[in-house]
């Protein structure tokens, strides 16, 4: 199938073909007040603050995850270098030729390098107005062999990532009463799974009627996500959609469907879109931290107390998670809901 970027770098359009119309329901468009934003967490409080600091942003960690799901992390040590060179090399990927991407076509979910368009164009209703590239860099490193310096730039960005990750998780166990470790040793981090999604969305000529990324929720633990100057991403808070503006460098991170499961619904994952512009070509890459795939993850016993608490989800592997939500279109928390008890 051609790419969006194909289709819009050949093709004059004046509209959005029909098969990248999206059913948007008129609520849909309902945004929240300016003054909603998600809130900000100062990554170098929990890594070398004070005690008073650390359990401040502890707290800050466990409001952000139970109101939100959803927030902004900055001071987070990640080179700005490298993550100007990280979206540089994504888009040098996407302005290859379609015969050189073509090498990485595949419908095949678990293919370690996969660039694509939509999200699974087999059973997606409408198209979404996005191509992307996924490739899975952890606990096995892959990167495409193009642009050339792909491979080192990715390497390391996805490192310090998942170095980002597991101090999140850190101040994720201790927001959750539970010991620093806790997140890492139960979900066998060490030797975790990690999704690299670089996600390219071109200019649209009728950005009101076409998606990027429609609703869903992330299938990982915690998703770690970057993205160009131009906006686009929206998250669903209290019944309203609210626009997010990161801080230039910041970080933003968001927790996935498998948290939600580990905790019991403790902490939820957080339904987000991504719409499009008229103006130019907007890049978001993220990174998605979970356990191996072969993991079963089940509500952990912590948040378990018998018929007070019952478990409110059944126990399933990563990787047959993975391929419960690749096997429907994506639709808000549909996935998840298909594993409630
Ligand atoms: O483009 C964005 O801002 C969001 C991307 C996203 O939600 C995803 O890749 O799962
Ligand atoms: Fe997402």
């Amino acid at each position: 199938m051609l790419s969006v970027k194909s289709l819009v770098e050949t093709c004059s359009l004046p509209s959005v073909p029909s098969k990248y119309v999206f059913p948007f329901k008129s609520h849909d468009t309902t945004l929240a007040e300016e003054s909603e934003v998600i809130p900000t967490i100062d990554f170098s409080f929990l890594t070398s603050g004070t005690p008073e600091q650390k359990s401040n942003v502890v707290q800050e960690i466990s409001c952000a995850c139970r109101e939100w799901g959803f927030f902004m992390v900055v001071n987070h040590g990640m080179p700005k270098k490298l993550m100007d060179d990280m979206l540089q090399t994504s888009q040098s990927f996407f302005d290859l030729t379609e015969e050189e991407k073509g090498e990485y076509r595949g419908e095949q979910l678990f293919d370690p390098i996969k660039y694509g368009t939509s999200f699974n164009a087999s059973v997606d209703k409408a198209l979404f107005w996005r191509d992307h590239l996924k490739v899975y860099v952890h606990p096995h490193f892959n990167a495409p062999h193009k642009p050339s310096n792909f491979r080192e730039i990715s390497q390391e960005y996805c490192r310090r990532a998942r170095e980002i990750a597991k101090e999140l998780f850190k101040g994720i166990s201790l927001s959750l009463g539970l010991e620093g470790n806790y997140v890492e040793k139960e979900m066998e981090i060490e030797r975790g799974s990690q999704l690299l999604v670089v996600n390219l969305y071109p200019p649209c000529p009728q950005p009101e009627v076409a998606i990027g990324l429609p609703p869903h929720s992330d299938h990982g633990l915690l998703t770690l996500l970057i993205q160009n100057e131009l906006g686009g991403l929206q998250v669903q808070h209290s019944g309203k959609w609210v626009p997010i503006s990161p801080l230039p460098y910041s970080i933003l991170v968001n927790t996935g469907d498998q948290m939600e499961v580990l905790t019991n619904g403790t902490y939820k994952s957080v339904v987000h879109r991504a719409m499009v512009n008229n103006r130019a070509t907007r890049i978001s890459l993220g990174t998605a931290n979970g356990p191996p795939l072969g993991k079963v993850v089940q509500p952990a016993p912590e948040f378990v107390d018998g018929e007070n608490r019952p478990a409110a989800y059944r126990g399933i592997k990563y990787k047959e998670y993975l391929e419960l939500q690749y096997s429907k279109e994506l639709n808000g928390k549909s996935c998840l809901d298909s594993i409630r008890v």
